[in-house]
């Protein structure tokens, strides 16, 4: 005869780490003493743990929030490619669930980066993000529409561009993730330009021109005039740039002039 514990053994052998998501100091008192690596995964160290990943949002989906927690882990190199991982995580109860998983480059999707690593705010970030993941997704009345947000830094982005037509944002205090806001981007993103948007997520302009010195910009080749404009315009400012392209459907992100993610929007 076999237990359940017998059965779910192989859940919780030969782990290289133990990641506990946003533990209360009771609980995470059971781990201090655990021999082998455990990491807290929350929004603030409030435990005190020694190695500590920072968790920008609260993913609502699970399973966004571990592979974001993977990413973290092997970006600050506390896990590496290949280790098996238990992740400690709260589905329906706090702490009721334990899931297994092996890092992987292939879970490394730039989103870590992109979201604890940009001068806006998360929200702000995750807000287009999920615009544009959409965008992709859907695209406007069923065709592909490429689209260009540039976030963060925007006085600077403001003085590197120019009006391509009146600005629809001119006088408004519209903010991105407001329902009707989504609309109006989506709405919007079939004409020319990029959006601008501030740190906190206002939308500061809509049509705008992008004028950076492309010089030192490096993108993969095959990328255009769009792609280059958003890389460049985050080498000249503290901006990041989420880029849907028209062409082939991806959706990129730079930042310091470069390629930080690349995703397929059907695969999120
Ligand atoms: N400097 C710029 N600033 C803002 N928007 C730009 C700039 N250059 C190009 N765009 C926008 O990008 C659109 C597509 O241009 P292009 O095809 O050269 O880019 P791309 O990188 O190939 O993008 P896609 O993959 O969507 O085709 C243009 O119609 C224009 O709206
Ligand atoms: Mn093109």
């Amino acid at each position: 005869m076999s237990t359940p514990a017998d059965l779910l053994d192989d859940l919780t052998a030969d782990l290289d780490a133990v990641f506990v998501f946003s533990p209360s100091s009771g609980f995470y008192e059971r781990f201090e003493d655990l021999d082998g690596e455990v990491v807290v995964i929350a929004p603030e160290n409030v435990v005190d743990a020694e190695v500590f990943v920072e968790l920008p949002l609260e993913f609502e989906n699970v399973r966004d929030r571990i592979k974001f927690g993977v990413e973290g882990a092997m970006d600050r190199g506390v896990v590496d490619d290949g280790d098996e991982v238990a992740c400690v995580v709260s589905v329906f109860d706090e702490h009721d669930s334990v899931v297994r998983v092996r890092a992987d480059e292939s879970m490394h999707s730039g989103v870590y980066d992109l979201f604890a690593n940009s001068r806006a705010d998360p929200g702000v970030i995750r807000d287009v993000f999920e615009v544009v993941i959409e965008l992709g997704k859907k695209g406007q009345k069923g065709k592909p529409v490429g689209a260009l947000f540039v976030i963060g830094d925007a006085g600077k982005v403001m003085n590197k561009s120019r009006p391509l037509s009146y600005n629809p944002f001119e006088k408004s205090h519209v903010h991105v993730g407001d329902p009707i806001v989504n609309v109006m981007l989506k709405e919007f993103s079939r004409l020319d330009g990029a959006f601008v948007i501030s740190d906190s997520g206002k939308i500061v302009s809509a049509y705008r021109y992008l004028e950076p010195g492309a010089e030192g910009v490096d993108i993969p080749k095959g990328l255009g005039t769009r792609h280059m404009a958003g890389a460049a315009v985050t080498r000249a400012t503290n901006a990041t740039a989420i880029v849907l392209s028209e062409s082939d459907g991806m959706v990129r992100a730079f930042k310091g002039g470069e390629l930080i993610l690349e995703i397929d929007p059907e695969d999120y």
